[in-house]
């Protein structure tokens, strides 16, 4: 490669060598000013159409505007690629910007909000793989959309506008203002683009103008506030699944809102003053309503009347007081009796600040915790009772509640909830919105028309990492972590400051709330059992939302609509505490295998501290645990890795209340939107490749692989000894039995000690006794074998969605496979997109089964029908590469990266390949447990899929309500206990043919 940045005019054609470039832009993008479309809707100036039709625009008014920030080109360190005498050489630009703009901010009086853009780390694709699949399943990109995000990530983070600086310097730090880290090397010298231009609201966007120009060399563009507010408001209830929620005495719960039935709905923002929109469609609103009674009036008064500090501050007090000292309440008129002719408990307040006249008292004689709750009821009730009062006037069933006022602040939605619920005599409800601070910036970044995201749908985000935005992005750079009570030094890195920020934050211990009386449906104490507060309170209980434009909804769930993945769901307490146990307990194994998978060295070591603090970091935020255990998990934890701090420092940094006996974390799992163990076990992983551990088990994997592969050829030859029915029952218990050998099970994990790979599994198989725990295997046989009035029937084609690499995947799934090709059953094999635990991955089993078929014919020829032999073929001379008498073994990934699998998120391929099958086999406690242990299937279009063979190994019974086959082992004792009211090793064999349903 040689450097070209000498030549500061390139005579290639730019036109020729960048698609999407468009030398004309840099003109447009200095004068022009774009609105977006509701900007064109409300009949607003325009003062780019002519330039753009000028640019052979025969495109609609709403289409006109383009980004301000479209793209420069970017020449620095360009280098050609390849050799000098080529005709047309390929030009490599490393610091040219993705065509996609990646930084939006809302810049308000006290927060900034940064909604920013990166894209997904390149994986490595194994095109051969996808191209046969494509080709087999006739897969094409017809009529899908091509987005210009091909995948990535939108994060949300905030600071405060006082510490603008902090701001600058994130954005600077991750190179945002050029198109985000992506584009450019960390550290990289290139000279700010001086035409770059960033999307931004709110009034700092007006005030600022200056500071970005002078610090990152970039125009703010501004973008109409109520125009992004509603922007973003719609595109979270459209696109969020658990965006939108009701808090009604503490008690959080999720609003399933449904796409085609969201408008008309009242938008209420509560800033400094109070905004009222009622929103009719995209870009349709219209303010009717607000009152200047707002955030500014409580933190204005509050700050004059209690001294406070802060916002949250302020909020804190509240929390702690009682404003029966200072409201004037009905009973205080009515000596203590209700008003109940007209309705009035009580305790209804009569007159808020009301027994100021009377007291005879002066400021200093109140508490300021009463104040702060006096100020706080007396605004809360008004705001919900004019946006109650203005839903009525416009027959508006809906009401969502945003702004930097709520702060997912309990007491504060308890008190809107309940005026609303007065005022509508329980009619209407109010809503709260989970990414309420980031409505405005959300609908700046949706601005830049280009990111097509207006029409993404629901499955093709993924807010994989529910509660781990301050944690993402960014490579680990700068020293070690050290200790992580110094407060933040200017050395540690951005990343190294969010763990440390993360980890730091202190939270008070929630106070009981004063009992409310119940009365008359006057305004009493609200309870708020989540009442808790941490000083950036909302920071954190949003989540990264992956965009994965490919993802689709997997065909042949019966109904996506009641579709829920999770079996288990962790708002049952004692489900989270020993879930978080037991993770918690594993993590310092876990982080030993990724240090080691990194060949160990410093750097490995120091992204393992910062994963392990991380991560425990995030579970931490789910509890509140008596203090005993606590320490008892910690102990432990530290007995083992003396080095390491997982599990101690979160409880260090964690408020402690001398006379409450319970550490405070923040038990708020429902702020994080609907928590079940799926989302734990792939937060864990993502957790794990946010800081570059793209697979930890990789060694294991591939010892366990190799040793498996040793034994197959004897197993095979004595599985073709058996009768039909014998081996179809040897290869049940031999997938149950492989099973077995599960990374991610503590109980598993320390048999491996006990034994070779090959003993285990000869020992699990020989264990497999009949009559399983749940046990339909004959009915499965029946539907295989056929009986004396029916003949079998061979499936058209299997989805078998495989779990772990090794004895699982060789030893068991694959010679079931074989069974079926033997049948004249197409066999799909569905597997991960990404490594988790010792998942196999879609990637790595064209070898295995290459490996494999050295030593069968059967799975040779299918393989090779399916296109999976094509790099490695066994006999390259034996001609038989187009043999087409075998039906066709393929591999699919199925487009996720966790142990468990949420079907309304699938890869195109498996949705594709999906759409002939009759048979699904799901396998392993993740796929077929922890998730889809209750799905339904389909097949066609309508029918239920002729069968439902679920396959796990040490599988446990929940409250079973599906009918259907499942193989399982339980590898858990408490899970054998729950599900099957079993043992741990106890198997489940259920299988659900359609004429039972
Ligand atoms: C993470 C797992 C779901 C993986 O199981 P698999 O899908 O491989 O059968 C499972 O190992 C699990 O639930 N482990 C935690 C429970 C324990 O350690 O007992
Ligand atoms: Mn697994």
């Amino acid at each position: 490669m040689a450097p070209l940045t000498e030549d500061p005019n390139p005579v290639h054609d730019i036109d020729a060598l960048l698609i999407n470039q468009d030398p004309n832009n840099k003109t447009e993008e200095n004068n022009n000013h774009p609105k977006d479309k509701s900007a064109v809707l409300l009949g607003r100036e325009e003062n780019s159409i002519s330039k753009n039709q000028n640019q052979g625009g025969e495109r609609e008014m709403a289409s006109i505007h383009r980004s301000g920030s479209r793209p420069q080109l970017d020449l620095s360190k360009a280098a050609i690629q390849g050799n000098f005498e080529e005709k047309d050489p390929t030009i490599l630009l490393p610091n040219q910007s993705d065509d996609i703009s990646h930084l939006a901010l809302d810049i308000g009086g006290s927060l900034i909000k940064l909604v920013y853009f990166s894209r997904h780390e390149g994986q490595p694709i194994d095109d051969k793989r996808k191209k046969t699949v494509k080709e087999r399943l006739g897969i094409s990109n017809g009529n899908r959309r091509s987005f210009p995000i091909l995948g990535g990530r939108l994060h949300f983070v905030k600071f405060e506008t006082t510490k603008i600086n902090e701001c600058l310097d994130f954005i600077y730090s991750k190179q945002l203002h050029h198109g985000g880290m992506d584009s450019r090397h960390w550290n990289a010298e290139a000279p700010a683009n001086d035409s770059a231009v960033i999307k931004a609201t709110g009034g700092g966007a007006y005030k600022f103008t200056d500071l970005f120009k002078e610090r990152l060399g970039v125009s703010l563009d501004k973008e109409d506030e109520m125009n992004c507010l509603v922007a973003g408001a719609n595109f979270l209830l459209k696109a969020i699944r658990h965006e939108a929620f009701t808090h009604m005495e503490g008690q959080k719960e999720f609003v399933q809102i449904d796409h085609n039935d969201l408008f008309p709905y009242l938008l209420v923002n509560i800033g400094s003053g109070v905004s009222m929109i009622k929103v009719d469609g995209d870009g349709k609103f219209q303010r009717v309503s607000g009152t200047n009674v707002g955030g500014g009036t409580y933190w204005g008064l509050g700050r004059l009347l209690t001294k406070c500090k802060s916002f949250d501050e302020l909020l804190e007090l509240s929390q702690r007081g009682d404003n029966r000292t200072i409201d004037m309440l009905v009973g205080d008129i009515y000596g203590g009796m209700d008003y109940s002719k007209i309705g009035l408990s009580a305790s209804t307040i009569a007159s808020s600040f009301g027994k100021a006249i009377s007291d005879n008292k002066e400021l200093e004689d109140y508490r300021p915790e009463d104040i702060s709750l006096s100020l706080l009821r007396m605004i809360s009730y008004n705001i919900g009772q004019i946006a109650y009062l203005n839903a009525l006037r416009f027959g508006l069933k809906r009401i969502f509640f945003g702004g930097f006022f709520i702060r997912g602040h309990a007491y504060t939605m308890d008190t809107i909830s309940f005026a609303v619920h007065f005022w509508s005599k329980g009619d209407a409800q109010a809503m709260f919105l989970r990414h309420e601070g980031f409505l405005g910036a959300l609908g700046a970044f949706m601005s830049y028309e280009k990111h097509g995201l207006d029409d993404l749908m629901v499955h093709q985000l993924v807010e994989r990492f529910p509660m781990g935005a301050p944690y993402t992005g960014g490579k680990i750079h700068g020293p070690p972590l050290g200790d992580l009570n110094e407060k933040a030094s200017s050395k540690i890195s951005w990343m190294e400051k969010f763990v440390l920020r993360g980890t730091e934050i202190t939270a008070p211990v929630p106070m009981a709330p004063p009992p409310g009386t119940t009365g008359l449906g006057g305004f009493e104490v609200p309870s708020s059992k989540g009442g808790t507060l941490r000083s950036d309170a909302s920071a954190l209980n949003i989540g990264v939302l992956h965009l994965v434009p490919t993802l689709e909804v997997f065909p042949l769930l019966a109904d996506p609509k009641t579709y829920e993945p999770n079996t288990i769901d962790l708002a049952d307490h004692n489900e989270l505490e020993y879930w978080f146990t037991v993770l918690s307990a594993h993590l310092p194994d876990l982080v030993d295998k990724a240090v080691a998978s990194e060949g160990g060295t410093d750097d490995a070591k120091r992204r393992g501290d910062a994963f392990a603090c991380a991560f425990s970091a995030h579970l931490a935020r789910f509890m509140l645990f008596p203090i005993e255990k606590e320490l008892s998990i910690n102990v432990t934890t530290l007995a083992k890795r003396t080095t390491l701090t997982v599990g101690f420092i979160k409880f260090s940094h964690f408020y402690m209340n001398g006379s409450d006996t319970r550490l405070k974390l923040i038990e708020e799992p429902a702020a994080y939107g609907k928590l079940g163990l799926a989302n734990l076990l792939e937060l864990r992983e993502e957790c794990l490749r946010e800081f570059q551990f793209h697979d930890a088990y990789r060694s294991i994997k591939q010892r366990e692989n190799e040793a498996s592969l040793a034994v197959l050829p004897d197993l095979l030859v004595e599985l073709d000894s058996m009768s039909e029915e014998t081996r179809l029952l040897t290869l049940i218990e031999g997938v149950l039995a492989a099973n077995i050998f599960d990374w991610g099970s503590r109980a598993c994990v320390e048999l491996y000690h006990k034994g070779t790979i090959i003993e285990i599994y000869r020992m699990s198989r020989d264990k497999m006794q009949r009559p399983w725990r749940v046990d339909d295997f004959d009915l499965f046989k029946e539907r295989m074998l056929g009986s004396r009035e029916k003949k079998p029937q061979p499936h058209k084609r299997a989805l078998l969605f495989v779990d772990n690499s090794g004895a699982d995947i060789v030893l068991g799934m694959l010679p079931l496979a074989r069974e079926l090709l033997r049948r004249g059953t197409e066999v799909v094999l569905v597997a991960n997109s990404l490594p988790a635990l010792n998942d196999v991955t879609a990637m790595e089993l064209p070898d295995i089964v290459a490996e494999a078929a050295k030593h069968c014919d059967i799975l040779r020829r299918a393989a090779e029908a399916g296109g999976l032999l094509v790099d490695a073929m066994i006999n390259p001379s034996d001609g038989s590469k187009e043999n087409s008498s075998s039906v066709p073994l393929m591999v699919v990934e199925n487009g996720c990266g966790s142990p468990c699998i949420d079907l309304r998120q699938v890869s195109s391929e498996l949705a594709a390949a999906a759409k002939d099958a009759d048979l699904i086999i799901l396998e392993g406690m993740g796929r077929a447990l922890h998730t889809n242990f209750n799905a339904w299937f389909k097949c066609d279009a309508l029918k239920f899929c002729e069968s439902r063979l679920q396959i796990f190994a040490f599988d446990t019974s929940y409250n079973i309500k599906n009918i259907g086959l499942q193989l399982a082992m339980v590898k858990n004792q408490r899970l054998a206990e729950k599900l099957i009211k079993g043992n741990i090793y106890d198997c489940v064999c259920r299988y659900e043919p359609a004429n039972l349903l």
